[in-house]
Formats: C-alpha cells, sequence, structure tokens
C-alpha cells in the first residue's frame, strides 16, 4: 500500500529534494513537487526529477481568471505530470479551462479547504457554514467542472467520496500517532484516511525531516 503515499518534497534544495527520493524510492508512489521546489527550480529541476522515474505530483495550487490559470496548465503541458492541482474556489470556468488545457493523462484535482485551515479561520474569511459544509460545497463544483478530483482532510473524505464515488481523492495533512502536527489543523493518521476513501496520501515532514527517511516512509507504509 506504500505505492499511495506521494512524499512532499519541500525543499528549494533541488540536491536535498533528489537524495530524499533516492532514499524513499522503493517506499513511495510518486514525488510531489510544490512552489518551493518550483519556485527555485522551474520546469528544469521538474524534469530532473521526473528522470529518477517516479510520477511526479505537480502541486502548484493554480488560482486565478480562467485565461491565465489555462495558459499556466499550456505551458506546463510538456511536463506531463500525473497529477496538477488548481484551486476549487476559483470558480467553476477556470476548472473547466484547467481541465481542457491540461494533457490527457494527466489528473486535474481541485484543491477544496487547506488542511491547515479551521472553523475560525473560515469564518475569518467570510464563508458561512463549517469545513465539512466547505469541502463539500467545493467537491460538487469541482464534479460538476469535471476535473478529475479534490485535496480535502481525511475528516471530510469520507463524505466527499459518498458524494463523488468515482473522484480521485488526494488527502494531506496526515500524521502517524507520534508524529509532530506543526502547521496542519485538520489531521488524521495515514491509516484512517485511506479507510475513509483517500486514493492517495501526501505526506511531508513526517518523512523528510526524519532522521531516517527511508525507514520513516516504511513505517508509515507498514501501517497501511
Ligand atoms: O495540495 C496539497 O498537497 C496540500 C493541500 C492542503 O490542503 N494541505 C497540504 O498540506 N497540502 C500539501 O501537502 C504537504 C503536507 O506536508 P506535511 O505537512 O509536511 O506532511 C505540503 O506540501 C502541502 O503543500
Amino acid at each position: 500500500m506504500s505505492n499511495r503515499i506521494y512524499v512532499a518534497l519541500d525543499t528549494p534544495d533541488i540536491d536535498r529534494a533528489k537524495a530524499i527520493a533516492e532514499r524513499v524510492r522503493h517506499h513511495v508512489g510518486g514525488i510531489k513537487l510544490g512552489l518551493e521546489f518550483f519556485a527555485a527550480n522551474g520546469r528544469t529541476g521538474v524534469r530532473e526529477m521526473a528522470d529518477l522515474g517516479l510520477p511526479i505530483f505537480l502541486d502548484l495550487k493554480l488560482h486565478d481568471i480562467p485565461n491565465t490559470v489555462a495558459k499556466a496548465v499550456q505551458a506546463l503541458r510538456a511536463l506531463e505530470p500525473a497529477i496538477l492541482t488548481v484551486h476549487a474556489s476559483g470558480g467553476r470556468a477556470m476548472l473547466e479551462d484547467a481541465k481542457a488545457a491540461a494533457p490527457a493523462g494527466t489528473k486535474v484535482v481541485a484543491v477544496t479547504m487547506l488542511t491547515s485551515l479551521d472553523q475560525r479561520d473560515l469564518d475569518a474569511t467570510g464563508v458561512t457554514g463549517t469545513p465539512h459544509d466547505q469541502v463539500l460545497r467545493l467537491t460538487e463544483l469541482a464534479m460538476r467542472a469535471g476535473v478529475d478530483g479534490i485535496v480535502c482532510s481525511g475528516a471530510e473524505v469520507k463524505a466527499a467520496h459518498r458524494l463523488w464515488p468515482k473522484g480521485f481523492f488526494v488527502v494531506p495533512g496526515v500524521r502517524p500517532t507520534d508524529s509532530v502536527v506543526g502547521d496542519q489543523k485538520r489531521v488524521v493518521t495515514p491509516r484512517m484516511a485511506l479507510d475513509n476513501g483517500a486514493s492517495i496520501l501526501v505526506v511531508g515532514r513526517p518523512i523528510t525531516q526524519a532522521e531516517d527517511p527511508d525507514a520513516a516512509a516504511r513505517a508509515i507504509g507498514a501501517t497501511l
């Protein structure tokens, strides 16, 4: 089951990213490269990481007017990532245009409500209802727009999966029981996220900050 773990290599240092990827490669299903990596290393860096042979999840969380997002996705086409993220709250037209601009083999997944946010944060943005309500509202929007799936926390993935049985569900913000939570707020264990219907898990610091990333990835895999 460890092939359902994507390790988040959140570092601007490509040599460090490669070193961790090499160490954990037999215990993860793919690697996730996000804004920190992309801002420092760009498309060339993504290509270099892809040469390691693992599927690439390019997590840029695009969120802008439809034309701008579509053009950005077009500019990324040649990288053919396995997964690409956009923000669901960008709206239906943006989601449709992002999907239309992506390569056929790329899953476009829409971030619903970041796992680093809770009820108070939601209230502060003027959104009514609970995190659960907000995730389901955006799941429905993403489904209707024709993207491939969503990103949500393990606390909502069961209900989101029920609403969209054919969707692809990415769950970050997972923590083994003995692990530091950090800036995440809606956290579940990797096992619970999968039991609740996650298609893949994103795991960053519990692996990358471990003294032995390989052992940490193996240990998480063993709980699944
Ligand atoms: O899209 C994501 O991957 C994402 C969405 C979200 O709601 N929360 C979230 O933490 N992430 C990403 O998942 C990773 C979590 O990292 P750790 O908290 O270190 O395990 C980071 O790379 C985040 O950018």
